[in-house]
């Protein structure tokens, strides 16, 4: 568990932002899939974080068979060791071909590398990517550099914010 935190910045995101975002992911994977006519057989959206932009995807794509891998790889800021909490229907994804695994972000890659050595064959997005991890993912939209913590919506809330000036 590191005490120095390797994040200087913050790239604060809104649910606007992350939905025309994961809209853009949709657009750049349509008929992309190894299917015919490009499609693709199912979603499994890494959670939690990649449940919004999978249920978004899903959306766009008509991808009616959504299933999940569930991977813990932070405390907070601190990476720990990436733990499977969770594993997807083996007889849906098989050894990944024609699935899309979804993510919110992929940072050092670990958590992605855990779940393409289970399923090598799939084809792995995500909606933000940092340098890191960049080798990990097949299709992703924006990236950020690598001291950049990604702030997300579902973990925010409105706050007061003090004036330029002060406050008087
Ligand atoms: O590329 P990495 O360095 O592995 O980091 C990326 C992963 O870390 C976060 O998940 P986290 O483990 O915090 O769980 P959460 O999705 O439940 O928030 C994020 O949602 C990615 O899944
Ligand atoms: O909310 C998050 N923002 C990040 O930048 C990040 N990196 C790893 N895990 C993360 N979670
Ligand atoms: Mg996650």
């Amino acid at each position: 568990m590191s005490q120095t935190s390797p994040y200087d910045k913050g790239f604060h995101i809104s649910w606007d932002q992350v939905h025309r975002d994961s809209k853009a992911l949709a657009w750049r994977l349509d008929h992309q899939g190894p299917g015919a006519g490009g499609e693709w057989r199912a979603v499994v959206a890494i959670t939690r974080g990649g449940l919004v932009p999978a249920a978004i995807v899903a959306r766009e794509l008509n991808i009616r068979v959504i299933d999940t891998i569930s991977v813990k790889s932070y405390d907070h800021k601190n990476q720990i060791e990436a733990q499977v909490l969770k594993a997807p229907d083996a007889t849906l994804v098989r050894d990944g071909d024609g699935i899309l695994v979804i993510d919110d972000l992929v940072d050092t890659g670990r958590t992605l590398e855990v779940v393409r050595a289970r399923y090598p064959r799939a084809h792995f997005a995500t909606v933000y990517a940092k340098p890191k991890g960049r080798p990990l993912v097949d299709t992703f939209i924006t990236e950020v550099s690598q001291d950049t913590w990604i702030y997300f919506p579902w973990d925010m809330a409105m706050q007061y914010v003090e004036p330029l000036r002060g406050a008087s």
